[in-house]
């Protein structure tokens, strides 16, 4: 019954990238994006700062506990070398003389803040991902509490690695002709780390998952870019220039600009990934809405135009005579008539009657699928036509995706009923 397709040339996978990000950068304007990271970079600041506050304090208590065992008086230098607390102090973060500050109100602000954190990200991505079912009530609420905590013993795991390490090497138990090898080993470990928490929120924060595959790339291409800006940062944004700038509040604002890109490229890969499943749902809308001759313009019809994997998935080639649908039939698909003619009739007890034409760029067979009845009419090729064929669940899609097209549907329903009443009378 059904031919090979003789394909127009194709732009390939360079074409589907294309599509891929056309889509994902739509979709997060539309989605306000920005707003979220910005959101969340703020929520960041806010659970950041009393975190390091303890974070600090809880090192001071050690290094009191310590300060009377040599190798343990070493051990918490070289831990606070390597969290860097100096750093901290000089971004602002820490005030020197820390005890008094990491009081019961840190720790209050800390557990507020962080819940405020982790709403902030479960609203982003509740929005990427739209799905009609509620979270379930004791995962949304257990939730915001289990994350954190294992988020802080990951990085409590990652900073007594590397301290570890460092220990290691400065002390020669393992020669210094490894602290190269050693160092990238930090970085490869710091780098396993995001990815792990990235793999764990693209795969488990949807309601409706990607493939552990599929999120575990998308992971990867997110901490890739995530290391790309961390070094971008440190070259070209200088925190010297933020406190001739801003004074005491200089280092404040260089973490929340940090924060504020690393949260937007959170969202914009998590948006890649919903997408991903989506390109095809967005060509098959462009192809519709440009059949009707609105709702594409140049940039768009270019990045579209190449209709071939469309084609490959869906695609038939039927001869002309061929009954694509019969009237009474259970089958719910819908067709995009990509080239040919085809005509429409239904049984009356005078016989067939003629209902109607249909053409290129048209589409039909939605009725049973919209009414969720039986097939309304007979559809008969009139010439060789190709045509897209496509499942209930992509229509489904297509609907909730773009609100033109639904229009577009519901316009063709409503004209197509009337015609049917008109031709049955009574
Ligand atoms: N008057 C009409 N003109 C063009 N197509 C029609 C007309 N009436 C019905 N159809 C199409 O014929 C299809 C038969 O299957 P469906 O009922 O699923 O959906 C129907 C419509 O898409």
């Amino acid at each position: 019954m059904f031919r090979n397709l003789a394909l127009p040339p194709t732009r390939g996978t360079l074409g589907w990238l294309l599509q891929l990000a056309y889509t994902t950068l739509r979709l997060f304007g539309q989605n306000g994006l920005q707003n979220h990271a910005a959101a969340t970079a703020f929520y960041f600041l806010l659970s950041a700062t009393p975190l390091l506050l303890l974070l600090s304090y809880a090192l001071q208590l050690l290094g009191s506990i310590a300060a009377d065992s040599v190798p343990a008086t070493i051990l918490m230098a070289a831990l606070y070398d390597q969290m860097q607390l100096e750093n901290l102090a000089a971004l602002g973060f820490i005030a020197r003389q820390t005890q008094l500050a990491a009081s019961g109100v840190g720790l209050l602000t800390l557990v507020l803040s962080s819940r405020w954190l982790v709403n902030a990200v479960q609203g982003a991505f509740g929005i990427i991902f739209p799905s009609p079912s509620k979270r379930n009530l004791v995962v949304s609420w257990v939730l915001p509490l289990i994350i954190l905590p294992v988020l802080f013993l990951l990085m409590g795991i990652a900073a007594l690695a590397q301290v570890t390490l460092s220990f290691l090497a400065q002390n020669n138990f393992i020669g210094t002709g490894n602290a190269q090898v050693l160092q990238a080993l930090n970085s490869l470990f710091a780098f396993a780390m995001v990815w792990t928490l990235l793999f764990a929120a693209y795969w488990r924060l949807p309601r409706r998952r990607a493939s552990a595959r599929v999120a575990a790339a998308f992971a990867l291409g997110a901490s890739m870019s995530l290391g790309l800006l961390l070094m971008l940062f440190s070259t070209f944004f200088k925190l010297e220039n933020y406190n001739s700038l801003y004074g005491a509040l200089g280092g404040v604002v260089f973490v929340l600009i940090g924060a504020y890109f690393s949260f937007l490229l959170l969202y914009l890969w998590a948006q890649a990934l919903y997408s991903y499943g989506k390109a095809d749902i967005t060509a098959l809308e462009k192809l519709f809405l440009a059949g009707s001759g609105k709702g594409t313009g140049k940039v768009e019809a270019y990045i579209f135009g190449d209709i071939q994997r469309l084609l490959e998935i869906y695609g038939q080639v039927l001869p002309a005579g061929h009954t694509l649908i019969e009237e009474g039939d259970d089958s719910r698909t819908a067709y995009f008539l990509h080239a040919g003619r085809a005509r429409v009739y239904k049984n009356t007890p005078d016989g067939p009657r003629h209902l109607g034409e249909l053409n290129e760029g048209q589409l039909f067979g939605e009725m049973a699928y919209l009414l969720n009845e039986k097939r309304t009419a007979t559809v008969v090729a009139e010439t060789e036509i190709t045509v897209l064929a496509l499942p209930p669940q992509i229509m489904e899609e297509l609907m909730r995706h773009s609100a033109p097209l639904s229009r577009r549907i519901i316009d063709t329903l409503c004209q197509r009923l009337e015609r049917m009443n008109l031709a049955n009378p009574g």
